[in-house]
């Protein structure tokens, strides 16, 4: 059903924001997020372990570790205090690698008031359990309303004000559908925009998710490829058979088609696999060129939330038996030891498939396998 453009309802911005924003985690992410609430006039307070950058971050409007150069604004208040940083958050946004998502649930969870609701801004799945960061966090704070806050969205550039937009979305309540203007999303997406930054609302945590997740991984299939030399061609077919793999994966899940094409999912996919300003592309990239794990970034520890996500992702797909061949092509190279060239040349001479699957067509590749 679609809504036509005099059905879409535009609600006056009665959406109340939340006053006061707590952003846990004050890496590039989580500045960056920290000054989007900021300069759309929140109160903010960013809590971090590094009392040298949560210094930086208050007295003098800026991170040196992981932006720098770059001018925060002022007022945005730092702490390496947690109980500091929540005690009177109204919404608090997650901003750590998705590997620490259930400990740092955790050590919040005595100093959040009841019903807060807590946005998680990280992209991955829970490798020993396969869960989606929204379950982690649902098990960790079952009384706070769990969302996520992803799109195409580097940080810098984010903070040095271009125009950004993401995806917020929380699972909606009966309550929610009655009342969408008080609903966390709602809420928490007029808190966060501004002239620079336009977040879109939504109910489909699931597909969010999985787009967030899996950009990363074909983002390093298509750095792999880029630095083994192949070019536009080659990056264009993974984005688009890696966008066919989110989706699949989405879908089985109880995410929706439209999320996977929307910013979380096509937009972020284009975005990270377009620049090596991705660290997954950029580790990718390294990979093709026959680099080593261990050379990669000069040997500086880097988020690469992709390695991670490979693992998780390869096994999510197992345990509900969909096939990933992108994917499990970026886990073989990662994680199985397999050579990078023959892996690429074996996913591009598997059986000729159709598209759209509905045709339910395959014949063996005659370069492939069974040749
Ligand atoms: N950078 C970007 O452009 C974007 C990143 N993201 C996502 O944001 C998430 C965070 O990445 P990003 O901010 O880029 O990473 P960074 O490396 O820039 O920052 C990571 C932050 O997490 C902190 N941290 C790491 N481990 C722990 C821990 N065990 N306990 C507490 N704090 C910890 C680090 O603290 P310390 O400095 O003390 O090590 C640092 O403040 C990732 O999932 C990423 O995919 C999403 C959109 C854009
Ligand atoms: O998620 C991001 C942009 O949306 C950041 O990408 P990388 O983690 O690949 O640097």
């Amino acid at each position: 059903m679609t809504i036509s453009k005099s059905d879409q309802q535009i609600l006056p911005a009665l959406a109340k924001p939340y006053p006061r924003i707590a952003v846990i985690g004050s890496g590039s992410w989580g500045t960056a997020l920290a000054t989007v609430a900021k300069r759309a006039g929140r109160e903010v307070v960013i809590w971090g372990r590094d009392e040298k950058t949560t210094d930086a971050i208050r007295e003098r409007g800026e991170n040196p570790k992981y932006l720098p150069g770059v001018e925060l604004p002022k007022g945005i208040d730092a702490t390496t205090d947690m109980g500091a940083a929540l005690k009177d958050a109204d919404a608090v946004l997650v901003v750590t690698p998705s590997k620490t998502l259930r400990k740092i649930c955790a050590r919040m969870k005595p100093h959040l008031k009841k019903g807060v609701p807590v946005a998680l801004c990280a992209k991955g799945i829970e490798t020993k359990t396969g869960l989606l960061l929204g379950e982690v966090a649902a098990e960790e704070l079952p009384d706070h309303p769990i969302g996520a806050l992803s799109g195409p969205t580097f940080a810098k550039e984010t903070v040095l004000g271009h125009p950004t937009a993401a995806t917020v979305a929380f699972d909606f309540t009966y309550a929610d559908r009655l009342s969408p203007k008080d609903s966390p999303a709602a809420r928490l997406a007029i808190s966060m925009s501004s002239e620079f930054f336009r977040p879109y609302i939504s109910d489909d945590l699931v597909g969010v998710e999985i787009g967030g997740a899996v950009k990363n991984v074909i983002a390093i299939a298509c750095g792999m490829m880029s630095g083994a030399g192949f070019a536009e061609n080659t990056r264009a077919a993974l984005i688009t058979r890696g966008m066919d793999e989110m989706k699949t994966l989405a879908e089985v899940l109880g995410g929706r088609r439209e999320t996977v094409t929307g910013l979380s999912g096509a937009g972020d996919l284009t975005l990270t696999c377009s620049s090596t300003t991705s660290r997954n592309m950029s580790l990718g990239t390294q990979l093709g060129k026959g680099l080593k794990r261990e050379e990669c970034f000069d040997g500086k520890p880097v988020v690469v939330e992709g390695e991670v996500n490979s693992i998780s992702v390869i096994d999510l797909a197992q345990r509900i038996g969909v096939s990933l061949p992108i994917c499990e092509s970026v886990h073989a190279v990662l994680h199985e030891g397999a050579d990078l060239t023959q892996t690429f040349r074996d996913l591009w001479s598997r059986p000729i498939e159709a598209e759209p699957k509905a045709l339910g067509l395959a014949f063996d590749h005659p370069f492939g396998e069974n040749a």
